[in-house]
C-alpha cells in the first residue's frame, strides 16, 4: 500500500517503509516531509484555518458522523492495519477501531453543543443595564503530535475536538505509525472536509521540533513519553499547551474484594498491548492476607497468556515497537533483579515478543517501579492497611489511572479521594477508560484534558460579546 496525501505533504522527498514490529514485513510506504518544507505547511495550514473557522457548525459535525459511519464501515481494514504497523494484537485492533467511531462520534455532537453561554449580568449589582454572551472561537492551527500505541484512536482524539472547534490541524503522526492517520485523513477528506484543513507531515522529531518552533501554531496537542513533553515544552515558546503523557498506574487490591474479577482485571491490565499503555496496571498492591493466593493465581494465569503474531485469533500479547524498546524492558528488569527483586515468570525475550513478566521484591528506588515501563511487566507488592497501599500508589511523580478492588464502599471512597490521579477506577481495570471521560494525568508534566468534551475546550477560545442598553 502507497499513502501520497500529495497535496498534504508539500515537498515531500523520501519514501519510508512502514514495517511490522512482529516480524519487518513492509506493511506500506508514505512519503517523508522534510523539515524544510515546514513554511510551505504552514501556509497550507493557515487557509486552512480561514476556510475551518467559516464552517458552519451543522457541516462541521455532519462530516464527523460521516467520517464515524465510513470508518465503522471498513473497520476490518483499519483494525489490520493498526494490528500490523502497530504489533497491537487484531482483537485489540478492532476495539480500538470502534472507539475511534465513537470519538468522533462525540465530536460531531460537540461541534453543535458547546457553543457558548449567556453571561449573568444581573447576578450582581451595578451590571443590570448589560447583556451578552461568550461564544467558543477557534484558536486557528493546532499541530498534533501522536505516538505509536494508539495509531487510530489517539489522532481521532486530536481530530475530532479541533476540527469541532473550527480549528486547522498540522498532524505529526508517530513516524512507526503514520498509515492508520493517513487513512483516518482520507476517510475525513472523502467524507467532504476541505483538504486544507489537515495538513499531514509524516517525519520524526526533526520536524516534530519544526511544527512546534513555528510562530502561528496555537496550540500543540501532545500524547507522548516525559523526555519529548519536556523538549516540546522547551520549544514551544507562548503556545497552549496540551499534554497527554505517561503513566505507571497503581492498583490496589483489598481482602474483601471479588477476588476472580481482581485477578482478571489486572491480567488483562497489565499485558494488553503488550503493556504499551499509558494506564496499563504496573503495580499491583495486594493487602497481606490474600497476597499468597493473589500471586498465585496472578502468576499462574499471566502464564496462560499466548505471546506472538498480532494477527493470529488466539494472539494475547503482541511484540514491543521495535529492538530499542524490548532492550529497554530487558534493562529495567535487570537493574531491578540486581536489586534484589524476584522474578516470577516471563523475561525471555525472543525478538521483538517480549512475554509477560511479574516481578515481586522491587526496591522502591528501582526504576521499573517508579517510572513508566511501557512494556509487559508488573510488580506485585503486599500492604497492611489501606493507609500504606494510598502512600505507596501516590510515590512516584507522575500518574495517570489507578484502581482499586473491594466490596467496602468507604475503602473505595478513601481511595477515590487520596489517591493523587486522573482518575480512579473502582472494580474495574486501571485501563478502563470511555472516550467521554476527561481524561489526563496529575502532578509533573500534566497539561490539559483529552475526552472529546476537555480537548474541544482546551482548543477553543472564549470571546465576549457585551452590550450596554443604556448608552446612546
Ligand atoms: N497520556 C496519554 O494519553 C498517552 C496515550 C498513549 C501514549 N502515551 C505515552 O506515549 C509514550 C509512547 O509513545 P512514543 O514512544 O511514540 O512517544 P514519543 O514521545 O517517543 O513520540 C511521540 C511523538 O512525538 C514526536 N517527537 C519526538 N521528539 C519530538 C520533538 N523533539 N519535538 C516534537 N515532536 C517530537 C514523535 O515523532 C512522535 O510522533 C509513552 O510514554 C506513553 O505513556 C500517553
Amino acid at each position: 500500500m502507497m499513502h501520497n496525501l500529495a497535496l498534504t505533504q508539500a515537498t515531500g522527498l523520501e519514501e519510508i517503509a512502514v514495517t511490522s514490529p512482529f516480524d519487518g514485513t513492509l506493511v506500506g510506504t508514505v512519503v517523508e516531509t522534510c523539515a524544510a518544507s515546514v513554511d510551505a505547511l504552514l501556509e497550507r495550514a493557515r487557509r486552512g484555518a480561514q476556510i475551518a473557522r467559516t464552517l458552519p457548525r451543522h457541516k462541521r459535525s455532519a462530516i464527523l458522523e460521516t467520517a464515524a459511519a465510513a470508518i465503522e464501515a471498513s473497520r476490518e481494514e483499519f483494525a489490520l492495519l493498526i494490528a500490523k504497523e502497530a504489533g497491537k494484537t487484531i482483537t485489540q485492533a478492532r476495539k480500538e477501531t470502534i472507539r475511534c467511531v465513537n470519538t468522533l462520534k462525540l465530536s460531531a455532537d460537540e461541534a453543535k453543543r458547546n457553543a457558548g453561554e449567556v453571561i449573568p449580568f444581573d447576578a450582581y449589582a451595578g451590571s443590570e443595564s448589560r447583556q451578552g454572551w461568550y461564544t467558543r472561537e477557534p484558536l486557528g492551527i493546532i499541530a498534533a503530535i501522536t505516538p505509536y500505541n494508539d495509531p487510530l484512536n489517539l489522532v481521532a482524539h486530536k481530530l475530532g475536538p479541533a476540527i469541532a472547534g473550527g480549528n486547522a490541524v498540522l498532524l505529526k503522526p508517530s513516524e512507526f505509525t503514520p498509515l492508520s492517520a493517513v487513512k483516518l485523513v482520507e476517510v475525513m477528506i472523502e467524507s467532504g472536509l476541505p483538504e486544507e484543513i489537515i495538513t499531514v507531515a509524516i517525519g520524526g522529531p526533526e520536524l516534530g521540533k519544526a511544527l512546534v518552533a513555528a510562530r502561528d501554531v496555537r496550540m500543540i496537542s501532545f500524547t507522548g513519553g516525559f523526555a519529548t513533553g519536556e523538549a516540546i515544552a522547551k520549544t514551544a515558546g507562548l503556545k497552549k499547551l496540551a499534554m497527554d503523557l505517561g503513566g505507571n498506574a497503581p492498583v490496589v487490591v483489598m481482602e474483601n474484594c471479588n477476588f476472580d474479577a481482581a485477578v482478571e482485571a489486572c491480567v488483562s491490565g497489565g499485558f494488553w498491548a503488550a503493556g504499551q499503555n499509558c494506564i496499563g496496571t504496573q503495580r499491583i498492591l495486594i493487602q497481606r492476607p490474600i497476597y499468597q493466593q493473589f500471586k498465585a493465581k496472578f502468576v499462574a494465569d499471566t502464564k496462560k497468556l499466548k505471546t506472538g503474531n498480532p494477527l493470529d485469533a488466539d494472539t494475547d500479547v503482541g511484540p514491543l515497537i521495535s529492538e530499542k524498546a524490548v532492550s529497554r524492558a530487558i534493562a529495567m528488569v535487570e537493574r531491578a533483579l540486581a536489586a534484589g527483586a524476584t522474578l516470577l515468570c516471563g523475561h525471555k525475550p525472543a525478538g521483538n515478543l517480549y512475554p509477560p513478566t511479574v516481578l515481586e521484591d522491587v526496591p522502591i528506588s528501582c526504576d521499573v517501579w517508579g517510572e513508566e515501563v511501557f512494556a509487559p511487566i508488573v510488580i506485585l507488592q503486599p500492604f497492611d492497611g489501606l493507609a500504606d497501599a494510598i502512600g505507596l500508589a501516590n510515590g512516584p511523580d507522575y500518574s495517570l489511572h489507578a484502581a482499586i478492588f473491594t466490596n467496602e464502599l468507604e475503602a473505595a471512597l478513601e481511595t477515590a479521594s487520596k489517591i493523587e490521579a486522573g482518575g480512579v477506577m473502582v472494580n474495574d481495570s486501571s485501563d478502563y477508560r470511555f472516550d467521554a471521560m476527561p481524561f489526563g494525568g496529575f502532578k509533573y508534566g500534566s497539561m490539559g484534558r483529552e475526552g472529546v468534551r476537555f480537548a474541544y475546550e482546551d482548543m477553543t477560545q472564549p470571546k465576549v460579546v457585551c452590550i450596554n442598553r443604556l448608552k446612546p
